[in-house]
C-alpha cells in the first residue's frame, strides 16, 4: 500500500461524511446511507487501483449498497481489498446525535476476513494488554487478566459496551465488579479504535455488534498494535430464536460457508486482518470521541479525519476546510444541496 494511495483514502471518507451530513437530523437513515454510499463509490472509482469491496453492506441484490465483490477503481494499478462502512451510526446521523462517522480500511488482496453482514461478538484491548484476552474464557476472567496486566484495580478499568438490551446483564455484572462502563448507543468502530489510541482512556470494548464493523475496526486495531478476538454469531442466537431469525441465520451460515469463514469459533486479530500493510480512514459526521463532527456554514465545511497507516503506524489527524462551491467533481452536488 503506497503512501500516496493512503492519503487518497482520506478523501473518500471525507466525501462520504459530507454527503451523509446533508441528511443530518432529517429522520431518514436510508437516505443518509444512500448519499454516503454514492459519494464513497464515486470517489473510489476515481482512484487508480484494481479495487474490490470485500466488506460491505450487503450482497449484490441489495444495491445500491456497496456490495461484497463490487469492483472499484480504474482497474489499473495496485490490487486493493476494501472494507467499508459508509456510515457507522446511520441512526445517529438521522437523529442529529453524536458519534457517527464514515469509515473504510484498505489493504492487499487477502488482508480482510470475508465476513458477511451478520452479528459478531467482539473483545478489544489496546497494545498494553495485547495477548491477555481469550474469548473462550468468561468475560469476568478477561477483565481480571487485563486489569492485572495494566496494573489497575477493577475500579480503574473503563469498558465500552453497546447499550443494547442484550448487554444489560453483562453491563450490570461489570458495574457490580466496580468497573466503569461506558455504554454507547451505537458505533462500536469508534469505540474499538478508542481502546487502541495512545491517548485513549478506554481499556476494553466488549459486546455483540455488526461483523462488517468488526473487521473494519480490526484493521485499525492491527495497525495500532492492539488486540481483538471475535466470534461470528448467527442472528437467531442474538435476536431470539424465531422462525424469521432462523431463516436469516440460515442465509448467514450459507454465506459464511461460501466465503470459507467459520461461525461460533473464536477468531484472532491475525485471522480478522492478515497483514498490517493497510490504511484506515475515518471522518466524523457528528461530533464524536474519536473525531470531530462536520461544521458547515453555507458553502464552507470542515472535516476531521483519522488516517492510520499500518506499516509505519503513523496516525494522522487531517483537518480540512472544504469550499464546496469550488469542488469540480459532480458528486458534490449531493453535498451542496
Ligand atoms: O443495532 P444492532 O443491530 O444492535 O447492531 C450493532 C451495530 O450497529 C451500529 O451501532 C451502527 O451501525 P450502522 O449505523 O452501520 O447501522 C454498529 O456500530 C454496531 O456494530
Ligand atoms: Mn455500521
Amino acid at each position: 500500500m503506497n503512501r500516496a494511495l493512503a492519503i487518497e483514502f482520506s478523501r473518500i471518507t471525507e466525501a462520504a461524511a459530507l454527503a451523509a451530513y446533508a441528511w443530518l437530523g432529517r429522520g431518514d437513515k436510508n437516505a443518509a446511507d444512500d448519499a454516503a454510499v454514492q459519494a464513497m463509490r464515486y470517489m473510489l472509482n476515481r482512484i487508480n487501483m484494481d479495487g474490490e469491496i470485500v466488506i460491505g453492506e450487503g450482497e449484490i441484490d441489495q444495491a445500491p449498497m456497496l456490495y461484497i465483490g463490487e469492483k472499484v477503481g480504474s482497474g489499473m494499478g495496485e490490487l486493493v481489498s476494501i472494507a467499508v462502512d459508509p456510515i457507522d451510526g446511520t441512526r445517529m446521523t438521522a437523529m442529529g446525535q453524536p458519534n457517527a462517522l464514515s469509515v473504510l480500511a484498505a489493504g492487499g488482496k487477502n488482508t480482510f476476513l470475508k465476513a458477511p453482514d451478520m452479528y459478531m461478538e467482539k473483545l478489544v484491548v489496546g497494545p498494553e494488554a495485547k495477548g491477555m484476552i481469550d474469548l473462550n474464557l468468561p468475560i469476568e476472567q478477561n477483565l481480571r487478566r487485563v486489569a492485572s496486566k495494566l496494573g489497575k484495580l477493577m475500579s480503574q478499568l473503563s469498558v465500552m459496551v453497546l447499550a443494547k438490551p442484550r448487554h444489560d446483564e453483562i453491563i450490570r455484572n461489570m458495574q457490580a465488579m466496580g468497573i466503569r462502563v461506558l455504554a454507547i448507543p451505537d458505533g462500536d468502530v469508534a469505540g474499538s479504535v478508542l481502546c487502541c489510541l495512545p491517548e485513549g482512556e478506554v481499556d476494553m470494548l466488549y459486546g455483540i455488534g455488526g461483523a462488517p464493523e468488526g473487521v473494519v475496526a480490526a484493521a485499525a486495531i492491527r495497525a495500532l498494535g492492539g488486540d481483538m478476538q471475535a466470534r461470528l454469531i448467527p442472528r437467531h442466537q442474538v435476536k431470539g430464536d424465531t422462525a424469521e431469525n432462523r431463516e436469516i441465520a440460515a442465509r448467514e451460515i450459507q454465506r459464511c460457508q461460501q466465503a470459507g469463514v467459520e461461525i461460533n469459533r473464536v477468531l484472532t486479530l491475525e485471522e480478522l486482518v492478515r497483514d498490517d500493510n493497510l490504511v484506515f480512514s475515518a471522518t466524523g459526521i457528528t461530533p464524536g470521541d474519536l473525531v470531530q463532527g462536520i461544521k458547515r456554514k453555507e458553502n464552507l465545511a470542515t472535516t476531521e479525519t483519522l488516517l492510520i497507516r499500518g506499516r509505519s503506524r503513523t496516525i494522522r489527524r487531517i483537518l480540512s476546510t472544504h469550499y464546496l462551491d469550488r469542488k469540480d467533481t459532480e458528486i458534490y452536488n449531493l453535498i451542496r444541496s
